[in-house]
């Protein structure tokens, strides 16, 4: 018998998740047991919008810190929080089964975009979704929100007529709200969300083989190739792409678009490979909306956050 500590945020989504993964761990090695180390990160504390941090893993590197010293032996962590970069010494050991990747639009009616009224306020401090949500509704009034789920949906009704969040968050809290699904295929979702991350210290096999018990290979496929097209575009919160891949057999698809500032741009590619070599189906689509213009749009935000952070 071992006992593993596992590093979590003490979010109650991040609770509610390590307490998923452990239900999982348990029944696939009974023979284990497991203790929850709650480390609080930069993201938990500081409530400015997410592109006016600039750092990478604020939700993440204080975790990662204690698992890299031994201080826990692994981390549960939301995928799309992770870096594409981990700190040396730490592998990303498993990627369980993924939940919805979609984002869904919170509102009283549970209506969609189309159904909010004229110049309405929707919450998010997401660049990701605030262009696609002035995409589909010029006359939106996108504002930023901060804070966790509950806190983020106790705000509709009150200064907010909607807020976007992913439904990954909202089912696995079970939180009884009315929503919109915004579809994955006309609202890109950020790389690697609906997904898990357990990280662990690549020399520790012991820990790593017990946490591949429940390794899902189709969300593993598509999170390496959402993660390379990330990397070789450089996207992140100063630098918003949609990017989902989705494994149908053996075969990884890809679909990933960049949009520029106003919106009024985008560059969309799709591309397929064997779901063996996901993350030369996500290099190539990265490569090609590099071809085809990303590189501009990325520079085209960095200039604009430079200037929102400047003001
Ligand atoms: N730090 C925000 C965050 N990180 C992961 C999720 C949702 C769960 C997931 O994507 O797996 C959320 C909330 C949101 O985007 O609404």
């Amino acid at each position: 018998m071992t006992v593993y500590t596992v590093g979590t945020r003490g979010s109650r989504l991040s609770l509610a998740q390590t307490g998923h993964v452990l239900d999982a761990l348990k029944e696939a090695n009974p023979e284990d047991e497991y203790k929850v180390r709650r480390i609080k990160t930069q993201g938990d504390t500081d409530d400015r919008p997410l592109f006016a941090i600039d750092q990478k893993g604020i939700f993440e590197k204080e975790i990662d810190r204690a698992v890299s010293e031994g201080g826990a032996d692994f981390a549960v962590h939301s995928l799309k929080d992770v870096p594409t970069e981990l700190a040396p010494g730490l592998v990303l050991a498993c990627v369980p089964r993924r939940a919805a990747a979609n984002d869904v639009l919170v509102s009283p009616g549970g209506s969609g975009l189309g159904s909010l009224p004229r110049g309405a306020t929707v919450g998010t401090s997401s660049l990701r979704r605030a262009v696609q949500v002035g995409r589909s509704r010029s006359d939106l009034h996108v504002k930023p929100v901060r804070g966790n789920i509950e806190t983020r949906i106790a705000k509709v009704g009150a200064g907010y007529d909607a807020v976007v969040l992913a439904e990954a968050g909202i089912s696995r809290l079970g939180l009884d709200v009315k929503y919109a699904a915004l579809p994955e295929e006309s609202f890109a979702p950020s790389p690697g969300q609906g997904s898990l991350a357990l990280v662990a210290r690549s020399g520790d096999a012991g820990t790593i083989s017990m946490l591949n018990r429940i390794e899902d290979a189709a969300s593993r496929a598509e999170a390496e190739a959402e993660r390379a097209l990330s990397e070789r575009i450089g996207s992140g919160c100063r630098f918003p792409v949609g990017a989902l891949a989705r494994s149908a057999g053996e075969l990884l698809t890809i679909r990933a678009e960049a949009f520029s500032v106003d919106g009024s741009r985008s560059v969309s590619v799709q591309a397929s490979g064997p779901r063996g070599s996901p993350r030369k189906v996500g290099e190539s689509a990265g490569n090609e909306m590099l071809e085809r213009g990303a590189g501009d749009l990325a520079l085209n935000w960095r200039e604009k956050v430079d200037e929102w952070n400047r003001s």
